[in-house]
């Protein structure tokens, strides 16, 4: 009983009460839920929510995005059914049992307010006295959360201390002996995502391996949903059935839930992030998974971009060598936009801002990395910048033109939950020199140039710089490869000064082909002849900041 209420799982008349008391929010929330177990159809329950509905739709990037409704996600998941075969050979000890937060709701609320909404639509309908229906309930209540929270009675692990100062490596060992799981939500301003990584400890001090990473994500980002932050929470709770399905039930309460937000809430109204965060925190709180203390956040943009270059060099084994020999890396989202690296010549340091060098201490080492995260040089809110429509009103009435697009094109775009009108000029001069001098408005004077990038380094770029290559035909979208500033330039001046079929399929690429030349060269300073080796995945891994947040938060290590 003891470790039952250690793990927050306690039952009480009180906490009872309190729920039956909760806001009108909640009720209506789990309303929804009720529906759909009851299997209503999704345009019954959500008809009224067009960016719902646009998630649903949503054609998938590359094959990632595929909506948790998908048949194709099952497919997905079920690849990670070795688990049950897995999960013989695990053991792990009680002593490990962590101190976990004390929720102020009980384990078991989904189920039992099912019940509750079940009971109030019976007792409606038969037109019985509402205070007999609610003690009866609370009797079925107690019931149901009783024995759910005796059921779940296994302790979490402190995955900071088992990982000490050991420095996962990436294989797959014959003979694993632990398995443990650590899950990552991604809230970018243009999607959700989930990151499952299985890690095997073989022995208790020695390195453990990550072994796997199931991946899964949903758009539009979580900052569309602003204004109806229920949607919000419905999008985790569906990302969740990864994690469900991947992590065997037995280890669910010892594996941890981690959720940061990146650039889509910081750009949010402090309130507006936070009844958002509060959502997630609530499914969270339901879950049947370990939730530790801080487990949903805004990360802020520093650690946003050392966690990319973490993974990035882990990854490809550079972190437990040299660290001289890392590379730097370049993350391009909706919203932000990340540089770092580790600085060779004393004059980047001494010529860079001060809050731009950062100490990080990793494996008893301090390291001083350059690193920025640049909030509003994403792809989406540089392409509002030089449409002018960034914080703009009236939006329904007002069309933003650009020398970026096709002269005669008209056509919408979506951010952040907001719809803009655009166009090309008519009477105006559009093409690749037009556009650039647009786009250079978004990064002239606000994009730091360090001093070494004009010699020749290894950068490795991923998300948008990716996605946009691939777009342009630059590299094959299976295998990434490496490509040179110039050959982006050339591509982008294609693009813009011929249209052709591939611009009336992706109207936007001329403009987002001509921002990331002008982001590179004009605002960060790399020369045309510099490399880029653009990355989806390394070794089946994502290249992003997760799985470094992942390992941040398993190891401790500092960043200050
Ligand atoms: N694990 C991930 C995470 C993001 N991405 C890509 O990163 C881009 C945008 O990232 P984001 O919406 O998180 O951007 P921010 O909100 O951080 O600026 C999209 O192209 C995503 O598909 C990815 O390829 N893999």
């Amino acid at each position: 009983m003891k470790e039952n209420k250690a793990a927050g799982k306690s039952f009480s008349f009180s906490s009872c009460r309190a729920v039956i008391s909760s806001p009108a929010h909640t009720v209506l929330r789990h309303h929804l839920l009720l529906s759909i177990k009851l299997k209503l159809s999704w345009s019954r329950c959500y008809c009224q929510t067009p960016a719902l509905l646009q998630s649903i739709n949503h054609k998938p990037p590359h094959g990632h995005g595929i909506n948790a409704q998908d048949s194709q996600t099952e497919l997905y998941i079920s690849s990670s059914s070795r688990w049950t075969e897995l999960n013989k050979r695990y053991q792990l000890s009680a002593k490990h049992a962590p101190q976990t937060r004390q929720k102020n709701r009980s384990f078991g609320l989904k189920a039992p307010s099912f019940v509750l909404l079940l009971t109030l639509r019976i007792s409606v309908s038969l037109r019985m006295s509402a205070s007999l229906w609610v003690w009866r309930l609370l009797a079925v209540w107690t019931l149901l959360a009783v024995s759910s929270s005796q059921r779940n009675g296994l302790n979490a692990v402190d995955f900071s201390q088992r990982f000490g100062n050991a420095l996962p490596s990436l294989s797959r060992p014959a003979n694993a002996s632990q398995i443990f799981y650590g899950v990552m939500f991604d809230a970018g301003s243009t999607g959700t995502r989930i990151h499952v990584y299985t890690f095997i400890q073989k022995e208790p001090d020695g390195l453990p391996v990550l072994d796997n990473e199931m991946f899964h994500s949903m758009k539009p980002g979580l900052s569309a949903y602003a204004d109806i932050p229920e949607i919000a929470g419905h999008t985790v709770r569906q990302l969740l059935r990864v994690a469900k399905k991947t992590v065997p039930p037995v280890e669910w309460k010892r594996t941890p839930l981690v959720f940061r937000a990146t650039a889509g809430l910081r750009l949010l109204s402090p309130a507006k992030a936070h009844a958002l965060l509060e959502e997630v925190q609530d499914v969270f709180d339901e879950s049947p998974f370990y939730v530790p203390p801080d487990s949903v956040s805004i990360m802020n943009g520093t650690n946003e971009g050392i966690l990319a270059w973490v993974t990035v060099n882990f990854l490809t084994g550079r972190l437990n060598r040299d660290t001289q020999k890392t590379v730097g890396i370049l993350d391009l989202g909706g919203g932000s936009t990340q540089i770092t690296f580790l600085p060779k010549s004393k004059k980047t340091i001494e010529s860079a801002p001060a809050d731009y060098i950062v100490r990080f201490d990793m494996f008893n080492s301090t390291h001083k990395l350059y690193t920025h995260s640049y909030l509003g040089n994403g792809i989406k809110a540089a392409r509002l910048s030089a449409l002018g429509a960034l914080g703009s009103d009236g939006l329904e009435k007002k069309v933003f033109k650009t020398s970026c697009l096709p002269k005669k094109h008209t056509g919408e775009f979506s951010f952040g939950g907001f719809s803009y009108h655009v166009s090309g000029v008519t009477n105006g001069v559009t093409g690749f020199k037009a556009c650039y001098q647009e786009m250079l408005k978004v990064v002239k004077g606000i994009i730091n140039q360090p001093h070494e990038l004009k010699d020749s380094s290894t950068f490795y770029a991923f998300s948008y710089y990716f996605d946009h290559a691939v777009e342009a035909g630059l590299i094959d979208e299976s295998r990434g490869g490496a490509v040179k500033i110039r050959d982006f330039r050339k591509r982008a001046k294609e693009v813009c000064n011929r249209p052709s079929k591939r611009s009336q399929l992706n109207p936007f690429l001329c403009m987002d082909l001509t921002y990331i030349v002008c982001l590179l060269k004009d605002g960060f300073g790399f020369k045309e002849s510099t490399v880029l080796q653009l990355t989806k995945k390394v070794r089946n891994v994502e290249t992003s900041w997760a799985l470094g947040a992942a390992i941040y938060h398993f190891q401790k290590f500092r960043i200050h």
